[in-house]
């Protein structure tokens, strides 16, 4: 991308094509509000609108938006890109709900579809209509309940006691990519569970992936792309034959498994295997198999699957760690969580244990950080409402999918009054709304997990979590059992998505976080070892937030609190 600012001649090249599309295409009905233009964002230029903006890396664009936020506060502005179709940002959550409640209406549209087609064809995120039903319906089926509990109970713990088995391994030596490890966690899962596959974070495919990932995405920032891929694409057109000889790789396998089930009992059922997860792995693909048939289409569905679930959750959690090194004070509150967890514990298993008064430290024993059967399966949302919180606040800071683009499909209004022709785009930018004082406060800024829990008056004994809560106004005064409270809607905290096409994924990757984060933090200290400021990680261009580098850290064992 920094190569291509540098060729002011496209710029020139963009101007003239604007004026040429503009001359093709005649007048159209402009986007309005009230009868008058809309404001424009800062920096905005004669004849190339926004499209330098675009150009820089994703990482500028994203503070650009913020300062947009900043500045614009709810209200909707224009956006003009030299060849692409008129656009607006828009910023408050009141519009948002009605695109999130007009799915139909407004949709990815030939606008996304167009730049994406390479990667993920006809896959879930680029699908409408019936296509998209079908692909939806397969997902939720493998996302059900049953296969999220063998997800908790069987697959995590296997695959995280690896992970940090691996991380012991490190210990006092050198730097730790711990972004590798946590993609490393998500890749086995998904593979294993939706593909029935054996994957790793560093096989070619994964790098392929992440290649053709930050290429598609720099398609949505530089309108000229057809022409700078004729040059400079070579790289990415292997990605993408990589990319999709693997799919074919992954239905292959799906239809193979399914040959031997047939011929060993006749149904399209799961194969009669040992153990829990062997019964459900690959459930995604054969879901989608049965579903739509079609091999490439198959194909296409369970490579988007994939990106959809694994990249997005890996690097929430490397987001997550890389706040946790900055706030100290919020690991101590994981751990007095894990703590008291781990008590009551064992008090349920021994009644004969009596109960700490509510002030005291949690017992030297539940607090051993050396326990090697640490059991993992305790370690849910529900059980563990602070760091619940700490992961929420993450996603909110650093949202995996940092900006969406939909494309109006009908001349429409928002409630704000903005009125958008057909073939209007529309953009929100969770890096920028998750960020409004307006909808988080004063402290929109800052990294607080508090904000996500309250008190638990229930005295339910599944919410266990000691973190201190905010009461009346006295920041960490008051102690006791708190619960998980989002307090927001979809439209304000996008992060999942709202409505009909809202985030299949959302419970798998909380229960995730739910055991990483502990298992992570209880059992080591980290530093970091990068040069530089603490502040300086920067995500890199990609579909969604990878951070660019990794996230490099020193691994210590935790030393045994008593
Ligand atoms: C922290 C982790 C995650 C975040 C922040 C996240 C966020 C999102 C967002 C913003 C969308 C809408 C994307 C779009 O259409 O442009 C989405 C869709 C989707 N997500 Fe997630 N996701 C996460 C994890 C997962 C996981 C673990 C899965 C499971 C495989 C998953 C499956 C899906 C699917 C299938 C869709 C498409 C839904 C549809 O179009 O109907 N996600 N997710």
């Amino acid at each position: 991308m920094g190569l291509v600012v540098e060729y002011g001649n496209y710029i020139a090249i963009a101007a003239v094509l604007t004026i040429l599309i503009r001359a093709v295409s005649g007048p159209r009905r402009a986007i309005r509000r009230n009868g008058e233009p809309l404001r424009k964002p800062p920096d905005t230029l004669p004849l190339v609108g926004n499209g330098i903006k675009f150009l820089q890396s994703r990482w500028d664009l994203l503070s650009w938006f913020d300062k947009c936020q900043r500045q614009f506060g709810y209200e909707t502005v224009a956006l003009s890109v030299p060849t692409l179709p008129p656009g607006v940002l828009i910023h408050s959550p009141q519009n948002l709900d009605f695109v999130f409640k007009n799915e139909g209406l407004f949709t990815k549209g030939e606008f996304v579809k167009k730049r994406s087609w390479d990667l993920f064809g006809n896959g879930i995120i680029n699908a409408d209509g019936d296509f998209w039903k079908l692909q939806r319906k397969a997902g939720s089926a493998f996302l059900n309940t049953a296969n999220l509990r063998v997800l908790t109970e069987v697959a995590l713990p296997q695959y995280l006691s690896e992970s940090v088995e691996e991380l012991k391994t490190s210990l006092g030596g050198g730097a730790v990519d711990l972004q590798h490890v946590l993609h490393e966690i998500t890749t086995k899962l998904m593979g294993k569970m939706a593909y029935n596959m054996e994957m790793h974070a560093n096989d070619d495919f994964s790098k392929s992936f992440d290649f053709a990932s930050g290429a598609t995405a720099e398609r949505f920032q530089n309108p000229l792309w057809p022409i700078t891929e004729l040059f400079v694409g070579c790289e990415f057109r292997r990605s993408v034959s990589i990319v999709k000889e693997f799919g074919r790789r992954i239905v292959a396998r799906a239809v193979q498994d399914r040959g031997e089930q047939r011929s060993k009992d006749g149904t399209d059922g799961p194969l009669a295997k040992d153990s829990k997860l062997d019964q459900i792995s690959g459930s995604l693909i054969q879901s989608l198999l049965k579903a739509l048939g079609n091999e490439q289409h198959v194909a296409d569905a369970a490579l988007t699957y994939l990106s959809a679930g694994r990249d997005t959750t890996g690097q929430a959690l490397t987001w997550t760690f890389y706040l946790l090194l900055q706030h100290p004070e919020a690991v101590s509150k994981i751990r007095a969580e894990v703590a008291s967890l781990l008590l009551s514990q064992e008090q349920r298993q021994d009644p004969s244990h009596p109960p700490p008064p509510p002030s005291s430290p949690p017992s030297p024993s539940a607090a051993n950080p050396t326990d090697a059967d640490l059991d993992l399966t305790l370690f849910t949302p529900a059980s563990l409402p602070y760091t619940t919180a700490v992961f929420y606040e993450s996603l909110r800071l650093y949202p995996p999918i940092p900006f969406e683009i939909r494309q109006c499909q009908a001349p429409t209004t928002l409630p704000d009054g903005t009125f958008l022709p057909k073939g209007a785009v529309l953009v929100w930018c969770l890096w920028a709304m998750q960020r409004s004082k307006l909808t988080w406060g004063e402290d929109a800024d800052d990294f607080r997990p508090e904000r996500f829990v309250v008190p638990d008056d229930t005295d339910s004994s599944t919410s266990l979590g000691n973190g201190e809560v905010k009461k009346d106004g006295e920041e960490g005064q008051g102690k006791g059992k708190v619960k998980f409270a989002l307090g927001k809607s979809s439209a304000e905290f996008p992060v999942f998505y709202g409505g009909a096409r809202a985030c299949l994924g959302r419970k798998m990757a909380e229960a995730i976080a739910a055991q990483v984060i502990p298992a992570v933090v209880w059992g080591f200290e980290l530093e970091k070892a990068w040069e530089g400021p603490m502040e300086g990680r920067r995500s890199q261009t990609s579909l969604t937030l990878p951070m660019e580098g990794g996230l490099p850290v020193r691994v210590r064992k935790r030393e045994v609190v008593s």
